[in-house]
């Protein structure tokens, strides 16, 4: 197999340093067995998230130069605001902090009165806790073939619109805040959605009279799967595949921390709704700042507005997803089970398969997440059971279809031979899987208690 070289050359490094098994198993104790908890001084390599840890271009350090830091009006805003209008083709541009920012402020827009729900193919964890907060609940309807690991579907995060269209007549239309569209869908294994089915989503959202909405953190590398898995995309530019994309939804949430290259950033983007847009500006002021900055610095906006270009070049995207493709390979020939097809931004490992005797509530995926650590100083994430945390009305611990480690790759930072200590330490302990004990909480936050859980092995 061939595997792109890296269309950039390294002027900048940042020192990492490894420690040894024996520090490691004290400051894993320390930190409460719980990866969030390590400090990033104790971590050789970071594969918690692929949010924020992007390593920005020359040009986007040159751009931080220019920030305009005018409290109303900034020359960044309009800078940033012409080149989302430029991939999008939408009206209207508000700026915010991260993903949660644009969440925290549009999701509770559509939500008219009490029973509501939004759909999703899967909403991801902060979505659902935002359409939460907003007291709505979430329903996911993604196809099935999306739980069946081992088998290859070139979309697996593809809706399936008979439950689409059944929650949509069960749950009546006029109690559907919305439809959203999680391109390429994380909690899925980072699997995309194609173009076909984003065109069906829409014409039954249309037929009901739904709101459809984007969540574009990795609306790039979906439009990369695109054009590599679509009939007749083959020929077509990134940016053409993505303003098709855009054109099946009427608002687009974006976390800017992925497909924006950029540390911190992200936006609501709404098509042509002047109402729903002046909503948001009166709200944006009180929960993120004022219209023309929503969180952001003048400078980070100038950093996004060549990061969302450089994002969606297809020799940076062929090379992004072949690494991720690389590590989720050396892993599949040893026989580590994983999603497949690789995901764009992350190796999902089923931990179901690897520690059978480890019960979901023990959180099997957290288990291997800290043998990993433990083994090469590799930091990686849960998710599965811990992640999806309890049912918000029963508080049961809600038992999830899929127990995955995310090993989630940063943009542009590491090479082919940092995934290979990755790859041997997760080989090693796969060989070693029925050594993995089960973990208890010592303490379990309210909300999204997998950030800040405190756990003891069993
Ligand atoms: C599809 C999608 N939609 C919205 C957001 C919110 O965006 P934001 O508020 O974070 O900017 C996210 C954030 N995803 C992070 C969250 C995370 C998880 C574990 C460890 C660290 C961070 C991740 O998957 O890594 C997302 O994936």
């Amino acid at each position: 197999k061939k595997y792109a070289a890296e269309p950039y050359r390294i002027k900048v490094i940042e020192h990492i340093r490894q420690t040894t098994k024996e520090e490691r198993i004290k400051i894993l104790k320390n930190a409460g067995y719980n990866p969030f908890s390590l400090r990033s001084e104790d971590v050789y390599i970071d594969l918690l998230t692929d949010s924020g840890t992007s390593a920005m271009s020359q040009e986007q350090w040159s751009a931080l130069m220019i920030g305009d830091e005018a409290y109303a009006g900034s020359r960044s805003f309009y800078r940033l605001e012409s080149v989302v209008k430029n991939i999008t083709n939408y009206q209207y541009f508000i700026p915010a902090h991260q993903g949660r920012g644009a969440e925290q402020v549009f999701l509770p827009q559509l939500v008219t009165k009490k029973g509501m729900y939004y759909i999703s193919n899967i909403h991801f964890d902060t979505t659902r806790s935002h359409v939460e907060l907003a007291g709505a609940r979430a329903i996911d309807c993604v196809i099935d073939d999306c739980f069946d690991l081992q088998t290859y579907h070139p979309f697996k995060g593809n809706f399936c619109l008979n439950k689409l269209e059944k929650t949509i007549l069960d749950k009546g239309k006029e109690n559907i805040a919305g439809i959203i569209m999680t391109i390429t869908n994380n909690s899925a294994g980072g699997q995309p959605v194609s173009m076909e089915n984003m065109r069906q989503v829409s014409e039954m959202a249309k037929k009901y009279g739904i709101t459809t909405i984007i969540d574009g953190a990795r609306y790039a590398e979906n439009a990369f799967f695109i054009k590599e898995r679509e009939e007749g995309y083959q020929d077509m530019d990134i940016i053409d595949i993505a303003r098709e994309a855009f054109s099946y939804a009427d608002v687009l949430l974006m976390s800017a921390k992925k497909d924006g290259l950029v540390n911190m950033g992200g936006f609501i983007a709404i098509k042509d709704h002047e109402e729903l847009y002046n909503k948001c500006r009166t709200y944006i002021v009180p929960m993120e700042g004022f219209p023309t900055y929503g969180g952001m610095n003048g400078r980070d906006m100038d950093a996004l507005a060549v990061g969302l270009m450089e994002a969606l070049d297809e020799n940076y995207l062929r090379h992004r997803i072949d690494q991720v493709r690389y590590l989720g390979d050396r892993l599949r020939e040893a026989g580590v089970p994983v999603q497949y097809p690789i995901g764009g931004h992350a190796v999902f490992v089923d931990c179901k398969s690897i520690a059978p005797h480890i019960p979901y509530d023990q959180f099997p995926a957290q288990s291997v997440t800290n043998a990993i650590y433990i083994e090469a100083g590799v930091r990686a994430v849960e998710i599965g059971s811990l992640l999806l945390g309890r049912d918000p009305d029963t508080h049961e611990n809600i038992q999830s279809e899929m127990e995955l480690m995310r090993l989630t790759i940063p943009r542009r930072v590491y090479t082919y031979r940092h995934l290979d200590v990755v790859a041997d330490a997760v080989i090693h302990v796969f060989e070693h899987r029925s050594e993995l004990k089960g973990l208890a909480f010592v303490y379990e936050p309210p909300i999204l208690r997998h950030f800040t859980a405190v756990f003891k092995p069993i």
